[in-house]
């Protein structure tokens, strides 16, 4: 509500992206820079498979799997100063990013009833902040693999963030060994590109849908490629003040 007791839309920015192009950091600092709120969709489908994990269940076991995420206490913190994550009462922020986790979160990913128990959940979030902006804010940016073609099709604005597998790699490489000389990259390889083939077997996130603009961060820097996002975003909304 405004400060006269109108309703205010708030505005939703959609990002979806492969592994490693920059979606997490670069929608974040995006996201804080407008005042939105911000949701790491990826961070849901990690919190589920720590529960699941944390529940001893077998993960190919697809029903008791789906059983324990429609049971899941789920709560997304979406202040982009401060985004975490619980389970219940437990803030799992730190956990979900093990590599256990990140070994294990395809497996969940690639569940399709999974799928639309979290696909659900984020509408919900992300219809919260449209409606009344019940994280403070003036809407959401929300970031995943799905983002702009299952969960939010109808986004105010729609961005496939991409980057070279090169530039993706020596990326993670980088913010995980310290380096991105041949034997980090090398070792970043599973994790990002093997990663992006069993998740691309379920949702595609590798070419722009019809409506999405595309934004390739190879060339570009850290700050380049948040204002290349916040320039998209203004243009759609030019009444968002940045900070
Ligand atoms: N344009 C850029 N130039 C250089 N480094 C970048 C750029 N964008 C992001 N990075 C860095 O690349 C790394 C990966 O970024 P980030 O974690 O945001 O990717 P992601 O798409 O969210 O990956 P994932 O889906 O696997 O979580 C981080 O260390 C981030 O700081
Ligand atoms: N909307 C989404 C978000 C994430 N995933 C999958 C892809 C990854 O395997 C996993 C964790 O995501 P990350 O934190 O690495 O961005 O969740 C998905 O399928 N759909």
């Amino acid at each position: 509500m405004s400060a006269l007791g109108t309703s205010v839309r708030g505005v939703v920015v959609a990002v979806d992206g492969p592994s490693g192009s920059g979606k997490s950091s670069v929608c974040r600092q995006v996201a804080a820079r407008l005042g939105l709120a911000y949701l790491d969709t990826g961070a849901m489908y990690r919190a589920a498979t720590w529960w699941c994990l944390d529940q001893g269940l077998d993960l190919g076991d697809q029903l008791a799997v789906t059983a324990a995420v429609r049971a899941m206490d789920l709560r997304m913190g979406m202040d982009p100063a401060a985004p975490h994550v619980r389970v219940g009462e437990t803030d799992v922020s730190a956990a979900i990013r093990e590599p256990a986790i990140s070994g294990a979160v395809s497996l969940l990913s690639t569940n399709l009833d999974v799928r639309a128990e979290l696909n659900a959940r984020q509408r919900a979030l992300i219809d919260a902040e449209r409606t009344d902006g019940s994280s403070g804010g003036t809407g959401v940016v929300a970031e995943g693999r799905d983002i702009t073609t299952v969960v939010a099709p109808d986004a105010d604005v729609r961005v496939l963030l991409t980057a070279s597998e090169e530039a993706r790699l020596a990326r993670r490489a980088l913010e995980v060994h310290g380096t991105a000389d041949a034997a980090a990259v090398a070792a970043t390889r599973a994790h990002v590109v093997g990663r992006d083939a069993k998740d691309s077997t379920v949702v595609e996130f590798q070419t722009a849908a019809d409506g999405v603009l595309l934004l390739d961060s190879s060339a570009l820097s850290f700050e380049e490629t948040v204002s290349a996002l916040l320039a998209l975003v203004l243009d759609v909304a030019p009444g968002l003040a940045t900070r």
